[in-house]
């Protein structure tokens, strides 16, 4: 979890290079397992994208969308087609963040390793300078909604797609920091896409929803998961496992953890 003092950093970082995101492919937006139809055409078709920093992924950041996908099933409004990982570029310069090739790489293995329903996009990793969150759920509503025009229905027309943000409590507890958010930015993410919230153990979300003017004003779009199970597996204890020679099994998937060991990532302090 970042401090807002240095998230606010980034608020205004136009292009920084730490070191070259070199992909060794082109890049193509994900779609393979995207449905070609809707299942039951009465409901909103919806896809929800998880922003962060995926150094490395954990099973939590697996389990987010799972809990996600409960949530969804056992209502009537939406039909969740798809969730997207988006790994945030190195531009973020946030510690431990090691290079985004290998952060695309490790959500690939686990999505691979581990689900049948969803997909790593590496458009903002490959980005040279820090995209924010509004422009990254911008990304994905031109490659859903105006390339592919949506999702077709049943009955063969086209309905557009409802994306929504999906991340934990420390995330949204941050959007009360103006410096780190701008409130163009939080009517955009809330207001015109909406959120859906992994209660964070440490973070009173409800509370936070009731204080905050935009997210209160938006509340209606703004969806709370609570987690039943608390799970508190964070990237940062993953990388100071490994640096101290510690094991990392059972915490995220065995490819992954293969992945860290041959590629020599977390032995250092700067990833
Ligand atoms: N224990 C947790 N409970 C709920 N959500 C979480 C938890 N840990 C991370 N998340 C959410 O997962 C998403 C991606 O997290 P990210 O990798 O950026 O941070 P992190 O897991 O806190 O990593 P780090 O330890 O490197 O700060 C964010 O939306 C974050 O809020
Ligand atoms: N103004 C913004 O768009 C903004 C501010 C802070 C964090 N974020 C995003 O939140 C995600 C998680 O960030 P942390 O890992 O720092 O908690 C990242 O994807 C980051 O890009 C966006």
């Amino acid at each position: 979890m970042s401090s807002p003092l240095f998230i606010a950093s980034t608020l205004n970082a136009k292009v920084v290079k730490k070191r070259s995101t070199l992909f060794d492919d082109a890049y193509e937006f994900p779609t393979h397992l995207l449905p070609e139809k809707m299942a039951d055409d009465s409901k909103i078709p919806l896809v929800v994208v998880a922003c962060g920093s995926y150094s490395p992924i954990t099973y939590l950041h697996l389990r987010m969308f799972d809990m996600a996908k409960d949530h969804f099933n056992e209502r009537d409004e939406y039909e969740l087609l798809t969730g997207y990982y988006s790994p945030v570029s190195d531009a973020y310069m946030k510690e431990g963040l090691t290079p985004g090739k290998h952060r695309v790489n490790m959500c690939q293995l686990a999505v691979d390793s581990t689900s049948d329903w969803l997909m790593v996009d590496s458009w903002e990793s490959r980005q040279h300078s820090y995209q924010r969150t509004a422009v990254v759920l911008d990304h994905f509503d031109y490659q859903l909604n105006q390339i592919r025009r949506g999702i077709k229905t049943q009955t063969g027309e086209y309905k557009k797609i409802r994306i929504m943000l999906l991340a934990g409590g420390d995330l949204i507890s941050s959007f009360g920091h103006p410096s780190v958010w701008s409130s163009n930015d939080l009517h955009h993410i809330v207001g015109l896409y909406g959120c859906v919230i992994v209660e964070r153990t440490g973070t009173d979300v409800y509370g936070f929803l009731l204080s905050h003017d935009i997210l209160y004003q938006h509340r209606m779009n703004v969806i709370v998961i609570k987690q039943l199970i608390h799970n508190d597996i964070s990237s940062t204890k993953i990388r100071l496992f490994v640096k101290r020679g510690m094991s990392i099994k059972y915490l995220l998937p065995d490819p992954v953890i293969d992945y860290i060991h041959k590629h020599g990532l977390y032995l250092t302090t700067d990833a």
